[in-house]
Parts: structure tokens; C-alpha cells; sequence
């Protein structure tokens, strides 16, 4: 057997193209088409490779891009500088910050800087906060990409057991949040690099959420056949980029987003879809 591919690349193209015709009509409406700004500091050169993606798709749908970088021996209050310059800013209907900040900056910090209704990746405590109430606001990226994928292969999900490997801020925190609401309805087990027995807690789970960056965690053996799995993790390395499930693995899983072309792709058009839903929410109260 091997796994129904669960396309993230085609899944986000399709979204943007749906995206597409929205900024044409929000842009029409009101003169200006929506901006996303993003704020990178320092020289990671994965960084740089994310950033590039993100306005690449703000091209592709007609977004315009607003791009902040600073340096890495960049101070707290260069950063928050920018920050307050695009709260500011009415072309910059959201912006994301990107993850990791450079030591010694608090990101922390800059996220409860940020105007929680320009917040395009969801991780201001306000909008975390929104997400355990269970009101609306703009959704974590990739949480939302997961669920919107398996949404769209209909991968079932109410009643299902998910294990999601990874506490990160981003991903492993977030998502059971998503989906253990009514609407999802699944259950979920966030395991970490403490928990003990982690092949068990894999084994169990009908979906499995590989978010810990470490590569090829995620083996064959410990999954149960047919389960759906979810490369999550990007490890560079001199071969290459190098994901969270290991490559046998997609064997014996039902269902299978890989790395790359899965999730990736996905958390892209998520932010895409943040910052257009932030901009018809402007429209509506302007
Ligand atoms: N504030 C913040 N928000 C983020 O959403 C955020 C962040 N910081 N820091 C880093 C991670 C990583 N991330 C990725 C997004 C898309 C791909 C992606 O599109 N990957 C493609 C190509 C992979 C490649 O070639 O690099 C794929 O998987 O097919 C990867 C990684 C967003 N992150």
C-alpha cells in the first residue's frame, strides 16, 4: 500500500487562486489592494527562503508587500521601531514577524507589540488568547493549513485520535486547540522530547503531526497502518532539506503530506487567507 498523497502544493494553489478573485474585489472596492509586511531580521538563510515564498504568493493573488529587514546585531528597539511604523502604516493590512528572532531579542516582546488586528500569523497573546475562548480571529498559519488539508481530503477527523509530536509556539501548542473544538472534534496528545514511550503514543493515533524538527523521528514502525501522517519539520542539512517522518514510513500510512509539498505550502496560504479576511474586516467597519 502507499499513502493518498495529500497535495499541500496543489491544495494552496487552489486556495490562492480563490484568494485572487477576493483581492481583486476588496482592491476594486476600496482603491488599494491589501499589504503584507514582514519583518526579518538577521541572515538565517532558511529565513530569507520563507520571506521570499511569502511575497512571491503575495505577487501571484495581487497582495502588495511591505518588507522590513534589519540586521542581526539589530537592537529591541530597532525592531519595535518597525513595529510601530507598520501599526501605523494604513498600506499594511497585516504582518507577520519571522520566527526565530536572533539572540539576544525578545520576541515575546515584539509579538505583544504588534496591533493584534494586524496580526497575520495569529501568535499575538490577544489572538492566542481568542483561539482557547473559542472567538473568532486570525488563526495560527500552519494549525489552520493542517486542519484546512485534511478538511479537504477528507481525512476523518471527528472522533479521531491525533498525536502531535512537537510543543513549538507555532505548530505543536496551537493546534490541538483547533482541533479539539466541536467542529473538529478530535482528540488529541501533544507529545515532546520528555515524553516517554513515544513510539506507543504514535501507534495509537489515526493522525499524526510530526512538529519536533527532528529528522526522520517518525518511522515506519511506529505508525499504525493507514494512519494519516504529516511531515511538519524542515531540518537543513548538507543533503538537503530533510522532514520529520522518515521516507518508509509513507508505506504504511493511509495518508501522506510530505516534506516538501505538504504543509509548507499550506501555512503560506493560510497567511495569505489571515491578511484578506483582516482586510474585509476593515472594509466592513470602514
Ligand atoms: N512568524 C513566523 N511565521 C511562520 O509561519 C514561520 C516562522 N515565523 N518561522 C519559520 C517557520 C517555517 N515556515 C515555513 C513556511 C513555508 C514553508 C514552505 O513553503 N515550504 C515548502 C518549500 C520548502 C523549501 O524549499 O524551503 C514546502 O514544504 O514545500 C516552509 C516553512 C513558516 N514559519
Amino acid at each position: 500500500m502507499t499513502a493518498q498523497l495529500l497535495d499541500g502544493k496543489a491544495t494552496a494553489a487552489a486556495i490562492r487562486r480563490e484568494l485572487a478573485e477576493r483581492v481583486a474585489k476588496l482592491t476594486a472596492d476600496s482603491g488599494r489592494p491589501p499589504g503584507l509586511g514582514t519583518v526579518l531580521v538577521g541572515d538565517d538563510p532558511g529565513s530569507h527562503a520563507y520571506v521570499a515564498g511569502k511575497h512571491r504568493d503575495c505577487a501571484q493573488i495581487g497582495v502588495a508587500s511591505l518588507r522590513r529587514e534589519l540586521p542581526a546585531d539589530a537592537t529591541q528597539q530597532q525592531v519595535e521601531d518597525v513595529i510601530d511604523e507598520l501599526n501605523a502604516d494604513p498600506a499594511c493590512t497585516g504582518y507577520i514577524v519571522q520566527l526565530p528572532l536572533p539572540r539576544p531579542l525578545d520576541a515575546n516582546a515584539v509579538l505583544e507589540r504588534m496591533d493584534p488586528a494586524k496580526d497575520a500569523d495569529g501568535l499575538h497573546p490577544a489572538n492566542l488568547g481568542r483561539l482557547v475562548l473559542g472567538v473568532e480571529g486570525p488563526l495560527p498559519c500552519t494549525p489552520r493549513g493542517i486542519v484546512e488539508l485534511l478538511r479537504r481530503y477528507e481525512v476523518p477527523l471527528a472522533g479521531a485520535r491525533v498525536c502531535v509530536v512537537g510543543r513549538g509556539i507555532t505548530v505543536g501548542r496551537p493546534i490541538g486547540l483547533l482541533l479539539t473544538r466541536r467542529s473538529e472534534n478530535a482528540t488529541v496528545t501533544l507529545c515532546h522530547t520528555g515524553t516517554k514511550g513515544l513510539a506507543w503514543h504514535v501507534r495509537e493515533a489515526n493522525i499524526v503531526v510530526a512538529a519536533a524538527g527532528s529528522p526522520g523521528l517518525i518511522t515506519k514502525d511506529m505508525l499504525r497502518p493507514g494512519a494519516a501522517v504529516l511531515d511538519v519539520g524542515i531540518t537543513r542539512t548538507e543533503h538537503g532539506l530533510l522532514g520529520d517522518v522518515h521516507p518508509e514510513a509513507a508505506q504504511v500510512a493511509g495518508w501522506h503530506a510530505p516534506m516538501p509539498g505538504g504543509v509548507g505550502p499550506m501555512t503560506r496560504a493560510m497567511l495569505l487567507a489571515n491578511v484578506v479576511e483582516a482586510a474585509e474586516r476593515n472594509a466592513n467597519t470602514a
